[in-house]
């Protein structure tokens, strides 16, 4: 693992450290910037100006050092959006392989606003598509209409509990088969238990889980309380959707070690669904 340069690090994580208007604060930056027209139609100046916002003040997102891990990959949809950070980065990624469509799927609307605000400056608003609502209403809406067929690769990034229960959707509605490509983020900081554990089992193990849990749909009780509780401010329910899944999807899964953008230790679980037994 290359070291982390702690010349570009962010500012530290405080104890709240989004949802206070920062978020407003970040557009007001980013569009007061003397140099605001050069950074029009550039993705990459774009993400340099959040970079540049978060060296002051804290900005959560993926980075520039796990970014490259998936930008590697190609994604078509990720869960939790935020500010737009990972979804420039990897929208761009898409459009320089020629790619149509990048969803990002966002449960908090003003959230939502200012990914559609920085997308449209980076001038990636023809590739990105950015859903409004819980993960998995969008997941299902997007199957129902038929806007995803298949996920080839999703990068997964929201409630931390909500990874395994999307991830088990998107087998049950055969959006991920064979051949699809899971990227995980934050597994080792805040860690993600119960989503290691799943892609990490095998079709047997999978199979005697599903009859134990029958069906549960609380958070994993491994899960700290600030994780679960993470999004629970503005009344968002911790329920989880509960689906069966496809216990009998095979995944070839690893951790790859790397940084948040604040230089602390984190790592990106890559998981490929090989085959189904
Ligand atoms: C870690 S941030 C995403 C950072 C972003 N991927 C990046 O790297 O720039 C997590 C986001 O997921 C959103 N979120 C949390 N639970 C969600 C859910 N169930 N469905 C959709 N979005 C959710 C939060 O509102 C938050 O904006």
């Amino acid at each position: 693992m290359p070291d982390f340069d702690s010349s570009k690090a962010y500012a530290a994580q405080e104890e709240v450290f989004f949802d206070d208007g920062r978020e407003i604060e970040l557009l007001h930056y980013v569009y007061g910037r003397k140099d605001v027209n050069e950074i029009r139609g550039s993705p990459e100046k774009v993400l340099q100006a959040i970079d540049d916002f978060g060296r002051k003040k804290y900005m959560m997102n993926v980075g520039e050092d796990k970014g490259k891990i998936v930008g590697e990959l190609i994604a078509e949809v990720e869960l939790g959006g935020y500010i737009g950070y990972s979804c420039i980065l990897f929208g761009n990624a898409v459009r320089k392989a020629g790619g149509k469509r990048y969803y990002s799927l966002e449960r908090n609307p003003e959230f939502g606003a200012v990914i559609s605000s920085l997308v449209d400056l980076a001038g990636l608003g023809d590739v990105v598509k950015v859903e409004i609502g819980s993960s998995d209403a969008s997941i299902k809406r997007l199957h129902e209409t038929g806007a995803l067929e298949h996920i080839d690769l999703m990068f997964l990034d929201h409630y931390k509990p909500a990874y395994k229960t999307d991830l088990k959707l998107c087998e049950e509605l055969k959006l991920v088969t064979p051949g699809s490509v899971l990227a995980a983020d934050n597994v080792i900081k805040p860690g993600n238990p119960s989503y290691l554990e799943y892609v990490r089992a095998t079709p047997k193990q999978k199979q005697e889980w599903t009859q134990q849990t029958n069906g549960q749909s609380a958070p994993d009780v491994r899960f700290q309380d600030k994780t679960v509780q993470q999004y629970a401010n503005r009344g968002e329910s911790t329920a989880l959707h509960a689906s069966p899944g496809n216990p009998k999807l095979v995944y070839d899964s690893k951790l790859v070690h790397s940084f948040e953008p604040t230089g602390d230790p984190d790592g990106i679980e890559i998981s490929r669904c090989t085959g189904e037994e």
